[in-house]
């Protein structure tokens, strides 16, 4: 007991001497001379220590320094799973559903690179003074400090921050909604060629209703390009990808491409080729789209005349496309004119050098006419993957089933079952149509299935009367509107065309 009180004696003397020096050394000494010798004690004490020290600030003079805020979102990804932390603070960002974790003031953090250990302290002082008058910096100087031993500095260090950069981005882009970007004249003139909206489409690969397989395979595909940089990198090829979307209307090419954004995380920028005046604006517009993103062409065989603008520019002309096989136009020599935008131009925006002047884009064109396309954009090499949206098929069905009334096939019975599998594959309707059936019909499930059953018969019936498309992929709203004509049409009407033409009717 006497022992006790006595070391808490000594201490409490021990704590009095230290209260005096730094009085005494506070009064005698100028404040300059105090930190000359504070930085000289610090610099004596880092010889001696095994770590070494960085400091990330958060102001790098009066910009913001990019990797304290990546250092911020990168920690923040596993603070809460870290048995290192202790304390964390909490936010959210305004439009987003994620909450961000992150380190308190002078709290610190544990993390493995490389199998290198290493520690973050986030370091809060207050500001002392405004150092510019022209910028507000915020009140409380901010910075992340690095520790890492001295022997593991030039193992890891540049490729520990390359590693937070790249992490930093990916969390950010989840945490974000995704953007959807459009061109217009009037944002050109006002220097701002891309306008963006948030991208809130909710479709996604499970509600995509397709063929399982051929969904897997768009999946892997896409997974593989976005995991694919050393992949382009050691290929030489640019880190970029072509599809192409064809089909009839209402198969999904849109919904599929919101799928693919949604899947990748990637913004959309949705280029509307008739507000593009020439070859030059369409370049620029290319350079001002970020990495990470798909570019979209809707039906590109309609949405200008590429050839000759200021006459149709609307006509859906394909044989008056530019002929890529003629000299300079694909290599964009003649045709590279300022004053238009031709076939050269948009060739040279998907394949040119100019195209990879970002990385890791995708490109999507869709059409409904992938007959009247030209040549030049189908070649293997400018698009990649070439996928056919077709009519509903039965495991598609399923898919929309599953969506729309929440049963599975198994549930309908195998009676009803295999009717609706009979009848979706005769009858060639699309997704959208079938969907209409099933909206209007979603709460009471018998009703949509037996619903869906006659309509699907009906068609069925009718294709087999009147022929059914010729070919899945081929057929487009004409052909579905003569379909329909000819379906109003009495049987003797039918049979005196067939005879004058010479040719059954689905043949024409
Ligand atoms: N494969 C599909 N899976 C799920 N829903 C689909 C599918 N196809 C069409 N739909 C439904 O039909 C609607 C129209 O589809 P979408 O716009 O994707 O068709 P599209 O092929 O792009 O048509 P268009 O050629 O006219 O542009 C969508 O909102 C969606 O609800
Ligand atoms: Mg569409």
């Amino acid at each position: 007991m006497a022992e006790r009180k006595e070391s808490w004696t000594s201490l409490a003397s021990l704590l009095g001497t230290l209260a005096f020096c730094q009085t005494f050394l506070q009064l005698v000494l100028p404040p300059e001379l105090r930190h000359v010798s504070l930085k000289l004690l610090n610099r004596a004490l880092r010889c001696f220590s095994s770590y070494c020290y960085f400091d990330v600030t958060e102001m790098d003079g009066v910009n913001t320094n990019e990797l304290y805020n990546a250092v911020q979102l990168y920690l923040s990804s596993f603070a809460s799973t870290s048995a290192s932390a202790s304390r964390l603070s909490l936010t959210r960002a305004r439009n987003s559903s994620v909450t961000t974790f992150g380190l308190s003031s002078n709290d610190s953090i544990a993390d493995v690179f490389d199998g290198v250990a290493v520690q973050w302290e986030h370091a809060v002082t207050q500001r002392q003074s405004q150092p510019s008058p022209w910028r507000a910096l915020p009140d409380e100087k901010r910075s992340f400090k690095l520790r890492i031993r001295k022997r593991d500095k030039d193992l890891i260090l540049n490729s520990y921050l390359d590693y937070i950069m790249g992490k930093a981005s990916d969390i950010r882009r989840n945490n974000q909604e995704r953007l959807i970007y459009t061109n217009s004249r009037s944002n050109e003139s006002r220097g701002r060629p891309w306008e963006a909206v948030p991208f809130k489409h909710p479709s996604t690969f499970d509600t995509l209703a397709m063929d399982p397989e051929k969904k897997r395979d768009i999946m892997e595909d896409l997974r593989d390009f976005a995991a694919g940089q050393a992949f382009y990198q050691r290929t030489g090829r640019a880190w970029k990808r072509g599809y192409l979307l064809y089909g009839p209307p209402g198969t999904g090419k849109s919904s599929m491409i919101a799928a693919m954004a949604n899947f990748l995380g990637y913004d959309i920028y949705d280029l509307e080729l008739t507000e593009v005046p020439s070859n030059s604006e369409l370049r620029k517009l290319l350079m001002k789209t970020s990495s990470k993103s798909i570019i979209v062409i809707e039906d590109i065989d309609c949405s200008v005349n590429l050839s000759n603008r200021s006459k149709a520019p609307k006509a859906p002309a394909p044989q008056s496309y530019s002929d890529p096989d003629a000299p300079d136009a694909a290599s964009g020599g003649k045709d590279w004119n300022n004053n238009t935008m031709t076939l050269s131009g948009l060739l040279n925006f998907t394949d040119g050098l100019w195209s990879c002047c970002g990385s890791e884009r995708i490109f999507v064109f869709t059409t409904n006419h992938i007959e009247k396309l030209d040549p030049a954009l189908l070649r293997s090499g400018r698009m990649d993957m070439h996928i056919c949206m077709s009519h509903c098929s039965y495991p598609a069905l399923e898919i929309l089933l599953d969506n729309y009334l929440g049963s599975k096939g198994e549930d309908l019975g195998e009676v009803a079952a295999s009717e609706l599998q009979e009848a979706v594959e005769k009858a060639k309707m699309t997704p959208a149509d079938i969907s209409e059936v099933l909206i209007k019909n979603r709460r009471n499930k018998e009703k949509a299935v037996s619903e869906l059953l006659e309509v699907l018969k009906a068609r069925a019936d009718r294709n087999e009367k009147y022929g059914g498309l010729r070919e899945e992929c081929k057929s487009n709203r004409v052909e579905e509107e003569e379909q329909e004509k000819r379906a109003l049409e009495s049987p003797e009407e039918v049979r005196d065309r067939e005879d004058n033409s010479g040719k059954k009717v689905e043949d024409q």
